[in-house]
């Protein structure tokens, strides 16, 4: 006979770390005698937590969430791959309902906490540009795949590598991604060819351009055809991020620096 708390007793056994996110400071303080290395994931270190990693946007994504609060702490060498991390979270809200129990491995860094924490754009911004991306690449465009790519941040220098390709629809206008009826128009246009071109705060600069940075030094993964490439230059001639959707395999991959910094399937979303 095994009882929930023996269930409980397997999920906690053994760990190396235990990740608390957006913990009140009582609730915290529960902590205090751990013998595991607690880790605070939150928007603000408002408990002085010794570890903490910050959370740049509450993921509703509870998989996100976590992913991102693990790769955070990958990068500051809290914990290692083949770690086993207990992560407590409110799946439905503010209060503690879960303890999902993680093997840091491979499967779980897929780069979400690089593309974040090192873009130059606001991470609200690479989020709205993301959710449009992953929502386009399970839906496709009326049921048809379709390819898509977005260059977000320091756009005035993204503007001055590229030309357009047609009459730009976004000109003059204010928009912003994020609001849903902009995210409705980014999916009607991304039947057009070329790159959206989004500010650093958000603002959509232009649909329908020809990306014209240089591909020298540019290292990215055979196989992947000239909207890739054309997405992963800018992003090395400019302090741009790029994401790109692929009409050919569905994936969703962000590039900075010139690298591929995130190969994410939508399907799994
Ligand atoms: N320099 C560029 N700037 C902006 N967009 C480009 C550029 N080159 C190609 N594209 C876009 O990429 C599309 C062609 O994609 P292609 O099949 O060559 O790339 P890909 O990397 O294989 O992408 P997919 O996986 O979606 O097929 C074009 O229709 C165009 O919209
Ligand atoms: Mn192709």
């Amino acid at each position: 006979m095994s009882t929930p708390a023996d269930l409980l007793d397997d999920l906690t056994a053994d760990l190396d770390a235990l990740f608390v996110f957006s913990p009140s400071s009582g609730f915290y303080e529960r902590f205090e005698e751990s013998e595991e290395e607690v880790v605070v994931v939150a928007p603000e270190n408002s408990v002085d937590a010794e570890t903490f990693v910050e959370l740049p946007l509450e993921f509703d994504n509870v998989r996100d969430r976590i992913r991102f609060g693990i790769e955070g702490a990958i990068d500051r060498g809290i914990v290692d791959d083949g770690d086993d991390v207990a992560c407590v979270v409110g799946v439905f809200g503010d209060d503690y309902d879960s303890l999902v129990r993680v093997r840091v491995d491979e499967s779980i860094h897929t780069g979400i906490y690089d593309l974040f924490v090192n873009s130059r754009a606001d991470p609200g911004v690479i989020r709205d540009v993301f959710e449009v991306v992953m929502e386009l690449g399970k839906k496709g465009q009326k049921g048809k795949p379709v390819g898509a790519l977005f260059v977000i941040g320091d756009a005035g220098k993204v503007m001055n590598k590229s030309r357009p390709l047609s009459y730009n629809p976004f000109e003059k206008s204010h928009v912003h991604v994020g609001d849903p009826i902009v995210n409705v128009m980014l999916k009607e246009f991304s039947r057009l060819d070329g790159a959206f071109v989004i500010s650093d705060s958000g603002k959509i600069v232009s649909a329908y351009r020809y990306l014209e940075a240089g591909a020298e030094g540019v290292d990215i993964p055979k196989g992947l055809g000239t909207r890739h490439m054309a997405g992963a230059a800018i992003t090395r001639a400019t302090n741009a991020t790029s994401i790109v959707l692929s009409e050919s395999d569905g994936l969703v991959r962000a590039f900075k620096g010139g690298e591929l910094i995130l190969e994410l399937d939508p399907e799994d979303y």
